[in-house]
């Protein structure tokens, strides 16, 4: 597996406004000098811009709060990178600027060399593709049908669905787990089922970037393995996985690297088991925290207590 990150953990320390007005937040405007710097300014030399995902001082506000605030982030490719923080870190709306929903205020999203936000709508579809949080499946129609929608950004305009998109979306399907679910009514499915099917119609897609939000919250501990796997195996094929991602031992067991966030910014990036250390979780998440090596693979287990004694009455 190609190892293109810091081989040491970049931190980010020191205090940082948190809502501070959208227009403080504008900055140079897409620029090209090569390669971004880290979220303490220091520049990264080890972010390559040619391969994989970086994202370079991307912010964006809202209703004069800034909720991303200069992000800087690689995802290698041929990796995945797990990306975590709190609540309302700014997860989602990271992954939806990187994924062009919701274009960053500031920045660049540079993907294997290309400028992505910069790309049509059309190439950015067969580029990447993005599996949202609890994404809406109201629409009438079966898993199959749902799953072949991944195939519209490769179809000629006006064409219908070949031989070959069928089959494509039925390995999908497979490689999900959710075969046995394809007649069904998508409107119908357990919340575990959808995000099966929101998977395979991502991996329908064929995207040489994936982008998940929570890909594993509605699912249990088999499914989250086999997810997890599914993930591991893409980026195997040289894919460039991004995943948030909130439970920490999922990561550890699962993630090569991780991007640790809160409150809009970086405050760690680095190989899994040097960012996720007591240091940088308890203060990033508020919480006691320990590692220990799990028993038989070595990879960090995290476990967690209250960050303050509670008083016994
Ligand atoms: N359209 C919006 N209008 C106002 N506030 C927003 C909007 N979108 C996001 N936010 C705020 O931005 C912050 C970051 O939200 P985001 O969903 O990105 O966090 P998250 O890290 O994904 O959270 P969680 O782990 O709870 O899913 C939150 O405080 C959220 O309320």
């Amino acid at each position: 597996m190609t190892d293109r990150s810091p081989s040491s953990p970049s931190i980010a320390r020191g205090p940082r406004p948190t809502d501070r007005a959208r227009s403080d937040a504008r900055r140079p405007s897409r620029g090209t000098e090569p390669g971004p710097s880290s979220s303490s300014g220091e520049p990264d030399p080890s972010v390559r811009r040619d391969a994989g995902l970086a994202a370079e001082r991307v912010s964006w506000g809202i209703d004069g709060r800034l909720i991303l605030d200069g992000v800087e982030l690689a995802a290698p490719a041929g990796a995945v990178t797990g990306l975590l923080g709190p609540n309302g870190s700014g997860k989602s709306t990271l992954l939806r600027a990187i994924a062009g929903i919701r274009p960053p205020d500031d920045g660049v999203v540079v993907f294997d060399g290309d400028d992505l936000l910069r790309t049509g709508r059309r190439a950015r579809a067969r580029t990447l593709a993005l599996v949202e949080q609890d994404a809406s499946t109201d629409l009438p129609i079966t898993v199959h049908d749902a799953v072949l929608l991944g195939r519209i950004p490769h179809r000629a305009l006006l064409a219908g669905n070949s031989d070959a998109d069928r089959e494509t979306a039925d390995r999908a399907l497979a490689r999900a787990g959710a075969a046995d679910l394809a007649d069904r009514q998508i409107a119908t499915l357990s919340g575990g089922e959808r995000q099966r099917v929101h998977l395979a119609r991502a991996l329908a897609q064929t995207p040489r970037l994936l982008l998940l939000d929570e890909p594993t919250n509605h699912l249990d501990i088999a499914a989250q393995l086999h997810t997890m796997e599914v993930l591991r195996t893409l980026a195997a094929d040289g894919v460039t996985v991004l995943a948030a991602l909130h439970d920490l031992n999922l990561a550890a067991a699962t993630c090569d690297h991780v991007v640790l966030i809160a409150e809009g910014r970086v405050v760690a990036a680095g190989p899994t088991e040097q960012v996720l250390v007591p240091e940088i979780i308890e203060p990033a998440y508020g919480v006691g925290c320990d590692v220990l090596p799990h028993p038989r693979t070595g990879r960090p287990v995290l476990t967690f207590s209250p960050a303050a004694t509670i008083p016994v009455a």
